[in-house]
């Protein structure tokens, strides 16, 4: 199903709307691998209603019945769930997802996996899924080199396992790290669950121990609230926003967008339960310098932000775009140019958005090529001219709750 986007019902309507974030899918991915490590030591709370996560609940439930796990389209499922069974499964157990993910790399993690001991084989091309998965027999090795530039989820994979290797682990991440918050994000939440580790450099090292008991708490999901600051940033100043359960101290690297959209005009304030968006300014025409090494996933709520507020950007840190729910780089490019606006790589590694043409006509459709970021970055700007965004249900995967906050918040959606 499509949806057509229009601005506010009510644009009068000055009262501040509350929006109920969903829970991190980062934590809680991480949190439930651990308590299936830990036997079920760790007492959740307030897990994501992302598909992601849901997806990852029910096959660790079924975890003694199923041989065949299919992780759909969650990236943080199939990488840390290839590291779980090759050092917990009982069975031979086989684990695939969609067409998308069957394209997503994976040799990486397989051969550090393989490197200690485990025995894991490609059912179809090698270096991707889907895998099979053996029982794992006896560790050979304690010591790991692992690229830090491909995805940090194989980093965190091998870290959420290392405990329970009789010989424990030594990881060494060659740099550049990309990523970086996600994997302090998976150690912050393994000492919160009793692991205890030494880090020097890039090389962490994790004795053989086990997850303590616990109780942890979920925080709601900074990706996902920064469509609320792509909302805000091009809305009229003094349009205010309040988003639950963010805090000012968070394991989520991707709270950065606060800084960020600091530079559209939009001010922040964090309050007991929350944190109150407002548009305090217009934004700063200048070029704009982002680095988004630590935030992949902020790209393509920022790029439309700053495409209609007509700030031009250069950018770093978008390579790993490359491999994840689509190519996100010609995803960003091909809808972009709908505005009229250029995304290219005039020198590699640097990115170039020229904002200056920016125009928003009235009924462009948004392709969403089966990833959710592409329909919640290019919706926020309806708030420009009405626009068609395809296949909304692509919305699940990270924040099913998205078309309902909109319509709470003002937009009317039609249905196509
Ligand atoms: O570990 C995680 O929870 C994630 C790590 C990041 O992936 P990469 O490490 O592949 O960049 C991020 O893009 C993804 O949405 C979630
Ligand atoms: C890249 C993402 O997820 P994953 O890699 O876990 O599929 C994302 O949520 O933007």
């Amino acid at each position: 199903m499509n949806y057509f986007i229009k601005q506010y019902k009510n644009s009068t309507n000055n009262g501040i709307c509350s929006i109920n974030l969903p829970s991190s899918k980062s934590e809680s991915n991480r949190l439930l691998v651990m308590n299936a490590l830990s036997d079920g030591k760790i007492d959740l709370n307030n897990l994501s209603s992302a598909r992601d996560t849901q997806t990852l609940i029910k096959l660790l439930e079924n975890e003694n019945e199923l041989n065949t796990f299919d992780v759909l389209d969650a990236g943080t499922a199939m990488r840390f769930l290839t590291a779980y069974f090759a050092v917990a499964t009982k069975n031979e157990v086989a684990l695939t997802g969609t067409e998308r993910m069957k394209k997503r790399p994976i040799r990486i993690l397989v051969n550090a996996l393989r490197s200690i001991g485990a025995e894991i084989s490609y059912n179809n091309e090698e270096g991707f899924p889907p895998l099979k998965i053996k029982p794992f027999q006896k560790q050979i090795s304690s010591k790991i080199s692992i690229p830090g530039n491909i995805s940090s989820q194989y980093i965190s994979a091998l870290l959420m396992i290392a405990p329970s290797l009789p010989h424990g682990l030594e990881i060494k991440i060659e740099p550049p790290v990309f990523s970086k918050p996600y994997i302090n994000m998976t150690l912050g939440l393994m000492e919160l669950s009793g692991i205890q580790y030494s880090q020097n450099k890039n090389t962490i090292s994790i004795q053989y121990q086990k997850y303590q008991e616990s109780s942890q708490g979920v925080e709601s999901d900074w990706s996902a609230s920064s469509y609320w600051f792509s909302i805000i940033a091009q809305s009229e100043i003094g349009k205010k926003v309040f988003l639950e359960g963010l805090k000012s101290k968070s394991f989520q690297g991707d709270n950065d967008i606060k800084e960020i959209v600091g530079n559209f005009g939009v001010s922040y304030k964090f309050e007991k339960t929350g944190i109150l968006l407002e548009k305090i300014s217009s934004a700063k025409n200048s070029l704009l310098k982002l680095d988004f090494k630590k935030c992949p996933d902020l790209a393509q709520t920022v790029l439309p932000c700053a495409a209609s507020l007509n700030v031009d950007l250069e950018m770093t840190g978008l390579e790993s775009l490359r491999i994840k729910e689509t190519d996100r780089i010609s995803a960003l490019q091909n809808e972009l140019s709908k505005f009229n606006c250029k995304l290219t790589e005039p020198e590699k590694g640097i990115w170039k958005l020229d904002s200056s043409n920016f125009k928003a006509k009235e009924g462009i459709i948004i392709e969403t090529y089966e990833d959710h970021r592409m329909a919640m970055g290019f919706a926020p700007l309806a708030l420009k001219t009405g626009i068609q965004i395809k296949d909304i249900e692509v919305v699940n995967k990270s924040y099913p709750s998205f078309w309902e906050d909109l319509e709470l918040f003002g937009f009317e959606l039609v249905e196509q």
